[in-house]
């Protein structure tokens, strides 16, 4: 079967988009990446998208367009990609709370499947999160199960390393995919990924830019290492998984006070980036302290796989380790978000659960998203 994955992801970079051949069953699945795409939202609705993610007030009326907005912006990449039999969207998370002892969790994404399926003509799974979430999970993050399936290896330990806007690693311990996946596969948001380099970049370059390109502005710096040990006791990082985070903790208010205590030790623009570069790398290794054991190999995905400083941070910090991507070994770094959403829909479609357990907290497995099939309303109505 053919499904269109959708996703845009914490960064508002873009919606990336992948039409996918999926053959097989449940953890044993095969895919062709027939074509891909990124599409971008248009002027002004990124804005308003990342206002609202800082908190912006809004009406009920505003929040109806924006999620309508999302959604035809969602629909018209799929559409630019070809028909598929299945659209499978992420659609773009706005608020993301974590569940705590008391209270579950919250995480909510705009773009409705409803008028995705209307536009495309095409049944359209949405709201992956809302299940695992309800089942007392995170909710996040949900590519773990789909990184098993894809680039688990039969001998060596892996890791996954996503470095969005967010980061979320994988822990792959040797599998041939032949049966269940171990116990043992675990993951959870390792903290920030480009979420606070990219807020300083745009307030450093008064809004001209958007991010580092390939970490040269942070390069002419030097990080403080006291600083990032400093940072390193937050609550979050010694908080055990599961655990998934979001804007709502690293954007632009902790983006300012990193900023404020850095004033007290002298740093310029270059030397604030390279420390938070060094300490978002430093973030990754920390939880990679809490695995089982250190990977034999570490696989990057998501646009901070492209930034040359941040990469030679983290492979300081993990001398013995190669650092790769996941393109290195078949599979396109830049689209395995989409990839991702396309398997989940894939195995949501055939009634697979798709959250695992170990990674997300969830008390049982679930089918993970709403299916929306495609009706003319109208017409059902006038033939009753
Ligand atoms: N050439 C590059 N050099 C440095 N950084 C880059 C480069 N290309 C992309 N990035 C970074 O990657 C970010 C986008 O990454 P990506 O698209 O993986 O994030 P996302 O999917 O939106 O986030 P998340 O995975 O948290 O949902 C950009 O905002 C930028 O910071
Ligand atoms: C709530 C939400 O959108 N979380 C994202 C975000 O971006 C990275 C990290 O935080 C991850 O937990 C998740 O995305 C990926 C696709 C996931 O669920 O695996």
């Amino acid at each position: 079967m053919k499904f269109i994955g959708l996703m845009s992801g914490t960064s508002v970079d873009g919606i990336d988009a992948a039409l996918v051949e999926v053959t097989g069953k449940e953890y044993n699945v095969q895919i062709e990446l027939l074509a891909t795409h990124t599409g971008n939202y248009p002027a002004g609705l990124r804005n308003r998208i990342l206002s609202v993610c800082h908190g912006a007030p809004l009406t009920m009326a505003d929040i109806v367009e924006l999620d309508d907005e999302i959604a035809i912006s969602f629909a018209d990449v799929a559409n630019h990609l070809g028909q598929a039999d299945v659209v499978a969207s992420h659609g773009q998370t706005v608020y993301h709370r974590p569940p705590t002892n008391n209270n579950l969790g919250y995480s909510w994404q705009l773009g409705r499947g409803a008028l995705i399926a209307h536009l495309t003509q095409t049944p359209t799974i949405s709201d992956f999160r809302a299940a695992d979430i309800a089942a007392g999970g995170q909710g996040a993050p949900l590519v773990p199960p789909v990184d098993a399936s894809l680039l688990s290896d039969p001998q060596r330990h892996r890791c996954i390393q996503n470095i969005g806007g967010i980061g979320n690693l994988t822990y792959l311990p040797p599998w041939d995919r032949a049966d269940s996946p171990p116990e043992s596969i675990i993951g959870w948001d390792t903290g920030p990924g480009n979420a606070l380099i990219d807020w300083a970049v745009h307030a450093f370059s008064n809004g001209t830019l958007t991010y580092d390109h390939d970490g040269n502005w942070a390069a002419q710096g030097n990080p403080c290492q006291t600083l990032i040990d400093q940072w390193l006791e937050q609550s979050f990082f010694k908080q055990p998984p599961p655990k998934s985070t979001g804007r709502e903790l690293f954007g632009a208010s902790y983006g300012q006070r990193c900023w404020q205590e850095a004033q007290a030790f002298d740093l310029d623009q270059a030397d604030f980036l390279a420390t938070l570069t060094a300490f978002t790398a430093a973030t990754i290794v920390d939880s990679y302290r809490q695995l089982p054991r250190l990977p034999d190999e570490v696989l990057l995905c998501g646009g901070g796989s492209q930034n040359g400083y941040l990469r030679s941070q983290l492979q300081s910090r993990l001398p013995d380790i190669p650092i790769l991507t996941t393109d290195d070994v078949g599979l396109d770094s830049r689209f395995k978000e989409a990839i991702a959403f396309a398997i989940l829909g894939y195995w949501r479609w055939h009634q697979h659960p798709g959250n695992l357990l170990t990674v997300t907290g969830a008390s049982h497995p679930c089918l993970l998203g709403h299916i929306h099939k495609v009706k003319d309303h109208l017409a059902t109505e006038i033939s009753k």
